[in-house]
């Protein structure tokens, strides 16, 4: 099947900062693509040249969305949250709705059925300015989704929202690609992203960092980490100092932290273990994307310490 988005060879500078160098990838339907890097890294440049919003200076981007009304099946959460403070709910919906081609009706009963989800369905006759930032945000998302968009294109989706609220966005998120909607979202916080993302393209500074899925990447840069709680803390650290499974490691009382090298799987560390070992605590996880993109991106040093 066609990608619902490709983007090619995309180009931008503003003078002479090369904000987006020759970037492509292709966002297919019901998957969600995360568009990751840090601050200033491009990617509202890129999310506004997909929604016509500003040009790209070299390159080509297509939408694959069987209409000449592209805006009708594109749903769009933009950086800046700017709802009408003065408007309240309800009307927000109707005319974001109406924007889109609802009745007045069908954007309510949409509206509705998405603030039910976020629990805002007391707040539709309130005025935007009476909401919290994490609870105007969600109506916004609401109003972006309302019209069931083929295309979703999310800017930063989870900032200013709480820890209950990220996680009930990245299951809204999820259950709208299971659905069929192609999903593009740019974040710089790095693991909230690697729950619900399943390709990513990690940006530096307009570069290409790395495109691929997440396992992958995962696969290809992600050393293990270990958390380790014992009462034989002499024994592990004389083991700990002289095996070539482990890159480093710091200890805090009975408590360490390891980083395994390249290519050791946890079977073999806990297979290599001291035999007789009281071992009180112990996990063992991928180091996050957040440590790969400073590895692959920044050429940094992975530490043990870092990655707990
Ligand atoms: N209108 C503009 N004029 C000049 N420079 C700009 C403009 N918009 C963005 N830039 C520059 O382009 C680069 C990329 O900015 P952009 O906003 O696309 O990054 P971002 O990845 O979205 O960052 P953030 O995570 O901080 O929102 C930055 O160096 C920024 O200063």
């Amino acid at each position: 099947m066609e990608p619902i988005l490709k983007v090619k060879d995309v180009l931008k500078a503003y003078d002479d900062l090369i904000a987006v160098n020759k970037i492509s990838f292709e966002v297919n339907q019901g998957e969600i693509m995360g568009i990751l890097g840090p601050n200033g890294a491009g990617k509202t440049s890129l999310i506004r040249m997909i929604m016509n919003i500003n040009a790209p200076d070299k390159g080509k981007i297509e939408l694959n969305l069987d209409t000449d009304n592209w805006q009708s099946r594109v749903g769009y959460l933009p950086e800046e949250r700017g709802l009408y403070k003065e408007a309240k709910v309800k009307d927000i919906l109707i005319f974001l709705g109406s924007l889109k081609g609802l009745s007045k009706k069908e954007a309510l009963k949409e509206g509705e059925y998405w603030l039910d989800k976020f629990d805002l369905t007391d707040n539709l006759n309130d005025e935007i300015k009476e909401l919290s930032k994490g609870m105007a945000q969600k109506v916004q998302f609401a109003a972006c989704v309302l019209h069931k968009p083929k295309l979703l294109i999310l800017d930063e989706p989870f900032s200013g929202l709480d820890p209950v609220s990220q996680d009930l966005m990245k299951e809204e998120i999820k259950g709208l690609a299971e659905s069929g909607v192609a999903i593009m979202l740019s974040s710089h916080q790095m693991n909230l992203v690697e729950e619900v993302c399943d390709r990513i393209f990690l940006l530096d500074k307009g570069n290409k960092v790395l495109y691929d899925d997440l396992d992958s990447i995962k696969n290809q840069y992600g050393n293990y980490r270990a958390r380790l709680q014992t009462n034989d803390s002499n024994l592990l650290e004389d083991w700990l100092n002289e095996n070539d499974l482990i890159l480093n490691y710091n200890s805090y009382r009975n408590n360490f932290n390891i980083l395994l090298e390249d290519n050791i799987e946890p079977n073999k560390f806990i297979a290599d273990l001291p035999a007789g070992i009281n071992l009180v605590e112990l996990e063992i996880k991928r180091i996050s994307l957040h440590n790969i993109f400073t590895r692959v991106a920044r050429g940094g040093l992975l530490d043990a310490k870092e990655n707990i």
